[in-house]
């Protein structure tokens, strides 16, 4: 993509982005295809734009199955698009491929954040960044999941660190920090603790997010 940082300080955001047309599935019941794949864009040019504007970030890359609809959703944002090969299948394939990309570029701290965190702002992401552990855990709302993971343990470490995203990652993540041991420190804020996948997580949103989301989104409000 055109304008894409220099590799230089500070910590590289990894986004993962599923395709154009599978995401935001647990919504379907209350959105069409097309008002889907307008809030995934919504939601994904919001973090990425939140990410950007944080001090001690250095660099954005978004690892997707699908570059054509990425390239075309983050269009003006100055992102590298890195391709995940069909056979790094599901979220921890994408990340692992990430991860071996940019470890073989050179050694820095690696942010990695869902793209459908609405109300993520750059201020969570600075005190995410001055969290100083090894493995720092943002988790979802239930205490449960994790919606960022920052890995600034040294190389060795942080390659051998298993991404264990999905059902129960918060408990995963702790446990893969400990068996490698690494101090691990959980961070829960209203900006970083909500993705949005179901209208409940929707009616837990800040008005002033709803009304920023939903003005775009048809059928959101
Ligand atoms: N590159 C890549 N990103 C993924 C994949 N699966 C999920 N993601 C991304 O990972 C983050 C968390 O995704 P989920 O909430 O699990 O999935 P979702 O597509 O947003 O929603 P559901 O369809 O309801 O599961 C989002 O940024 C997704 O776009 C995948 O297989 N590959
Ligand atoms: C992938 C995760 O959650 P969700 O599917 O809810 O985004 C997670 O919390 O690891």
């Amino acid at each position: 993509m055109t304008g894409v940082r220099p590799p230089g300080r500070g910590t590289t955001a990894v986004v993962p982005l599923r395709d154009g047309v599978s995401g935001k599935s647990r919504l379907a019941a209350v959105l069409d295809g097309g008002s889907r794949r307008r809030l995934v864009r919504v939601l994904a040019r919001h973090v990425v734009a939140t990410l950007l504007a944080a001090d001690g970030v250095g660099r954005v890359v978004v690892v997707t199955a699908d570059p054509v609809f990425t390239r075309e959703t983050l269009a003006g944002l100055e992102v590298e698009v890195l391709e995940q090969p069909a056979g790094r299948p599901g979220l921890n394939g994408a990340l692992e491929h990430a991860r071996e990309v940019l470890t073989a570029r050179g050694p820095g701290p690696l942010l990695v954040a869902h793209a459908d965190l609405p109300a993520l702002s750059p201020a969570d992401v600075v005190a995410l960044l001055a969290t100083d552990a090894p493995v720092v855990v943002a988790t979802d709302r239930y205490g449960s999941g994790t919606n960022l993971l920052l890995l600034r343990a040294g190389d060795a470490a942080r390659g051998a660190f298993r991404f264990r995203f999905g059902i129960g990652s918060l408990a995963a993540h702790l446990a893969e920090a400990e068996a490698r041991g690494l101090e691990a420190v959980v961070v829960d804020r209203p900006g970083t603790s909500v993705d949005l996948d179901t209208a409940d997580d929707w009616s837990q949103l800040p008005d002033e997010v709803r009304a920023a989301v939903g003005q775009q989104v048809p059928g959101l409000l």
